[in-house]
């Protein structure tokens, strides 16, 4: 794409040490660019001694000889007034600054004396400073300025013998940083540059390639830009060279917060806790001093009133006080599409199923991010509470997970940064243990609250301490019907299903490691009780949304009974108004493991969704009297591994599309799947109707020619080009 070049006509810039090198060649650029031009060289050497007019003279008759204007200037950049009056004098404003000057005085530390010392910070720190100010006026007066800062990697990361160089470079960062905040009003932007280049300064350290490889013309670009009107960036780093262009940011570890309330902080607890103060793995990206402060006064913001809410729970020895006294610091949860995409998978989806790429494609046109994920966020702040909560004593390996509710105040977004809070909002005695209630509210960067978390957790063996045995803060658990369920999804669980789901942040070793299983009481490590609840939320969502997860708005469930991973999980579903009511089995066991649950929809289900589950659950007998066939058929038997589709008619118009999973057995409503084989059914109005009400199951409907299978032959002679690619 051609674009408008970068033109500074009217525009005066002032570039230091311009005599030779990289000041040299933004001189060169911004007079062949139409900018009036100081020229600035002391025409001494390297190391800041002697002078001389040749150099200036030199680059200021090359930009005359090809029709450009500028001026010389030989003074030392510490009498920075004389240098913009050169410019104000010949040309009258000026608008761009490069402070390119400078010397080196390289020594080890040990042999650095003070002048060495002394002429570096007076060169390149204080000559930075003097020449900026005396355009500031200036530039604040006409609402315009563009200052270049240059700075260096010895200073950035610091280099052997170059203490004193090392100093001041990074001097000018600081400078840099504060006049970048104190320009912004007056259009004054400030930006800084460490460059690599092939100059007098580095020709003593450099082969002639390497000299020759790094053309100060490489480094001007970016000059040019940031010094050009249209550059709205302020207070930037960059590392440049041999046409290379980088930003540099700050990076802060998540960071620790190691004192309690009332605690005295000793340093054996910062060397113990040395790992989680320096694990780079979650960062932010702080900007200013606000980002870099806020959370520190946030903290003991939180810390005092913490610290009086605990001394006075302690005064009245009640062990429920104490505990919701309890304050923890906000947690903060930065995701990604991954991470959204990892739980999916923990929770159950999988390629198999017919809307996988929702889930687990961040391109999908309708990717959504499950809502059961809103529990991630908010679980940060139980790890952070383990073991911290006074008043219960609480042994870690017998915290069972009771119950749980979670509202979404909107969708989630697929990726963000939230922040939850936490207290403890009742203490229960149930005699054969302790139920602790949580209750964690989840805002995101706005402050715009996102989620609401209630967790319960069941802490075996810690009853019998007094306490209220019903608490008015618990969210309500619905009955269970007693008629059939409207709708069910069976879904066998992985072997491996804890030790996914455990990266999404449950770290509890009861789901992974068998002795500290044991010590709970369990033969093998057991699931998440929020990786059953995701599955559950799924197979509601699918049965009774569409999967339209914009449909959801809360979700309440108790687990009863522990999950084994490879478990088959069965979600019975009663459709109530914008109510579905559901309890989950375990298959092999006949085992009820959720119960009292229910998930809330923003509004009820179309009847045609209804429909669709209705027929899901009162059609089993026509599924596996389809699977017998397709087992009996000597090609299929073959290969039964085949996912079909069958597509269900009704007056005409297709009421349901159902596929099935003839390995796993396993059966979707939903979405057709592509590659799956198609088999049209169509029912007459009245057969489709005793069938939804039970009165008729698939098989007698078929036997006696209500049900007509119009596809199957279509099927058979398709199987041989569909078989390959619709192979699990
Ligand atoms: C790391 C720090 C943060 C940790 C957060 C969680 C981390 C996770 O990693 C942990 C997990 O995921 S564990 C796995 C999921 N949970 C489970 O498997 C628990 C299954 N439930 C049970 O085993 C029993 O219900 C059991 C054991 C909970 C209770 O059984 P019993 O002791 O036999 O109780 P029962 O006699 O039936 O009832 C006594 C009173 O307690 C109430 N109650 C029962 N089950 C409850 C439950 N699940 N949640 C809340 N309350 C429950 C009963 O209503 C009864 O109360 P009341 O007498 O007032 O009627």
């Amino acid at each position: 794409m051609a674009s408008s070049p970068l033109r500074f006509d009217g525009k005066v810039a002032l570039v230091t040490g311009a005599g030779n090198g990289l000041g040299k060649a933004y001189a060169l650029e911004f007079a062949a660019r139409g900018a009036s031009v100081v020229v600035n060289d002391l025409g001494g050497n390297i190391s800041g001694t002697g002078s001389g007019s040749r150099a200036a003279d030199k680059v200021v008759d090359e930009i005359r000889a090809k029709g450009g204007k500028a001026v010389a200037n030989y003074d030392s950049v510490e009498l920075g007034e004389k240098l913009v009056q050169t410019a104000l004098d010949n040309f009258g404003r000026i608008d761009i600054v490069v402070n390119n000057a400078g010397i080196l005085r390289d020594k080890s530390f040990v042999r650095i004396k003070d002048e060495d010392w002394d002429i570096i910070q007076r060169v390149h720190l204080r000559g930075t400073f003097q020449v900026t100010r005396a355009a500031w006026p200036h530039m604040r007066k006409q609402g315009y300025g563009r200052i270049i800062m240059v700075t260096s990697a010895a200073g950035i990361y610091g280099n052997f013998g170059q203490a004193n160089y090392s100093a001041a470079k990074l001097g000018i960062v600081g400078l840099a940083n504060t006049l970048s905040i104190e320009g912004r009003k007056n259009n004054i932007l400030v930006n800084t540059i460490a460059p690599i280049a092939g100059s007098r300064l580095t020709e003593t350290v450099m082969t002639k390639e390497m000299v020759d490889a790094l053309k100060p013309e490489y480094v001007s670009p970016i000059v040019v830009f940031l010094s050009h009107d249209s550059c709205q960036d302020t207070g930037g780093l960059f590392e440049v060279g041999a046409g290379f262009f980088a930003k540099l940011r700050w990076q802060r570890t998540e960071g620790v917060l190691l004192r309690e309330a009332n605690e005295i902080l000793d340093a054996e607890k910062v060397r113990d806790n040395w790992d989680r103060i320096t694990d780079f793995n979650k960062v932010t990206y702080p900007e200013s001093i606000r980002d870099s402060m806020g959370k520190i006064m946030q903290l003991s913001g939180e810390m005092m009133e913490a610290e009086k809410a605990a001394l006075d729970a302690a005064k009245t020895k009640d062990p429920v006080a104490m505990a919701k006294a309890y304050r923890a610091p906000a947690q903060e949860y930065t995701y990604t599409e991954r991470d959204a995409m990892l739980y999916a998978l923990g929770v159950g989806v999988s390629t198999r199923q017919p809307d996988h790429l929702k889930f687990l494609f961040e391109l999908a046109d309708d990717f959504s991010v499950i809502p059961s994920f809103g529990v991630i966020p908010a679980f940060g702040c139980l790890l952070e509470s383990t073991g911290k909560i006074p008043g219960i004593k609480i042994d870690p390996t017998k915290i069972l997970h009771g119950e749980q509710y979670l509202e979404l105040y909107k969708p989630l977004p697929r990726s963000g940064k939230l922040t939850s809070t936490f207290r403890v909002a009742d203490v229960m005695d149930k005699k054969s243990g302790a139920l602790l209630l949580y209750n964690i509210e989840t805002v995101d960067e706005k402050g715009e609250k996102v989620a609401f978390n209630q967790f319960s957790t069941f802490v075996v063996g810690a009853g019998n301490f007094g306490g209220p045995k019903t608490s008015k803060e618990a969210t309500p658990l619905v009955d269970t019907p007693s008629r059939a369920p409207d709708a069910f999804m069976e879904e066998k669980t992985s072997v491996d299903q804890a030790a996914l789901y455990r990266l999404s942040g449950d770290s509890n070793p009861l789901h992974i490691d068998p002795s500290f299983a044991a010590m709970g009481g369990f033969k093998t490590p057991i699931l998440h009780g929020l990786c059953t609840f995701g599955h559950s939320v799924r197979h509601v969502m699918a049965s009774f949304a569409n999967n339209d997860m914009e449909l959801f708005k809360a979700v309440k469930v108790r687990f009863v009974k522990p999950v084994l991973p490879g478990q088959t999980l069965r979600t019975e579903m009663w459709k109530d108004g914008n109510r579905i009511l559901f309890r989950t089995k375990v298959m092999e066991t006949n085992d009820i493991v959720i119960s009292g649950a229910y998930i809330d929809l923003h509004k009820a289900p179309s009847t045609k969704t209804e429909t669709q589950s209705a027929v899901n659950l009162k059609s089993t007998a026509l599924f596996e009297m389809m699977a017998e066939q397709a087992k009996s058929s000597p090609e299929m038997s073959k290969k039964v591994n085949a996912i079909f589709q069958w597509n269900i008619k009704q007056n005409g118009e297709i009421a349901a599309v159902w596929t099935m999973d003839m390995k796993a057995n396993e059966v979707y409503p939903g979405k057709p799947r592509s590659g799956a084989a198609e088999c049209t059914l169509t029912l007459t109005d009245d057969t489709f109707m005793d069938m939804v009400s039970g009165k008729l199951d698939g098989q007698r409907a078929f036997l006696s020619g209500k049900l007509k299978v119009e596809g199957q032959i279509m099927l058979a002679q398709k199987l041989s080009s569909i078989l390959p690619t619709s192979k699990m």
